[in-house]
């Protein structure tokens, strides 16, 4: 039987906003072990990672936000992951804001040669410290991963980088900062924007991403960024976007990895519940999550 590991990263200091901090608590409270446990797996609830807070700035030289916290919390969050994986478990991680993206990938990349992301979101989250236009941390591990920026966040579980710029494919992409276009084209970083999904609808965007990273990864891991859903559907989040994906092609999007049996981790990022309608936004991310462990109508 599938051993599903869910770890909570109650983190917040990757932005601004207050409140993402609830974010695996609203998850949870949307009945998510439940609902996985009525799909025949294993589920263990390991809880929440201990989130840094009040290392003050060390490196006074960054106008990064909490640096210190993000490195700290992302170290824990590293050895949290890579146990999981290391007991043969799928990790399931709740965020929080997408700067624990950084200790996610650190704790998975290193089980597998090359491992694949699929990352799920209006933005590209591929800033550095130069390109960066708010200082946020959450703007910027997908850079992180791929070795780019500050040198103690690029070197989060002892090594760099994570993945390669090839073995990435980002989907539902609508707001890119200068610099990030600039590495997107510079690494040719293979990138669905809502023009691409709308042209060619979900469905093909799936098997085109499938196809692309099944030939070159073992293992693939999911970034969502609930944020990359329209705030029609998803209006919990820190950094809404208009004109964004559906929650119904959202929901197809993860049926379709469900039945390609290739994703080996996942983490539901920036759900922010203060600035939600009645918890949508956490009960949308509980029906992708469910839908990508396998659940179907009939
Ligand atoms: N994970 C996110 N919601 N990221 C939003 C990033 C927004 C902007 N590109 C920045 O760097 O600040
Ligand atoms: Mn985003
Ligand atoms: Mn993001």
């Amino acid at each position: 039987m599938k051993k599903i590991s869910i770890i909570g990263v109650p983190m917040d200091l990757g932005q601004n906003r207050r409140g993402v901090d609830m974010g695996p608590s609203a998850i949870r409270y949307a009945g998510l072990e439940k609902r996985l446990k009525s799909l025949d797996l294993e589920v263990i609830d390991t809880g929440d990672i201990e989130i840094s807070r009040d290392h003050g700035q060390i490196k006074k030289e960054t106008n990064l936000k909490n640096l210190n916290e993000v490195i700290v919390t992302n170290d824990n969050l590293n050895n949290k992951v890579s146990e999981v994986i290391s007991e043969g478990s799928f990790p399931l991680v709740l965020g929080g804001d997408h700067s624990i993206a950084i200790g996610t990938l650190a704790g998975a990349a290193k089980h597998y040669d090359n491992l694949g992301v699929i990352w799920y979101d209006a933005h590209g989250d591929l800033n550095t410290a130069d390109t960066s236009p708010s200082g946020n941390i959450h703007g910027m591990p997908l850079a992180v991963s791929l070795g780019l920026g500050h040198e103690d966040l690029v070197n989060i579980g002892g090594y760099a980088p994570k993945i390669k710029p090839e073995n990435i494919v980002i989907i539902g992409a609508r707001s890119l900062d200068k610099g990030e276009r600039e590495l997107i084209k510079e690494k040719g970083i293979k990138v669905y924007t809502m023009h691409e999904v709308d042209k060619l609808g979900m469905s093909t965007v799936i098997k085109e991403t499938l196809d692309y990273l099944s030939k070159k990864t073992e293992g693939v891991h999911l970034s969502l960024d609930l944020d990359g859903l329209d705030p029609e559907d998803c209006p919990g989040v820190g950094t809404p976007v208009m004109g964004g994906l559906s929650y119904r092609e959202s929901h197809l999007a993860m049926e379709m990895l469900s039945d390609s049996g290739l994703i080996t981790s996942a983490e539901f990022v920036e759900v922010n519940p203060i600035l939600d309608e009645k918890n949508k936004t956490a009960e949308a991310a509980v029906g992708l999550i469910a839908s990508l462990f396998g659940e179907k109508l009939l």
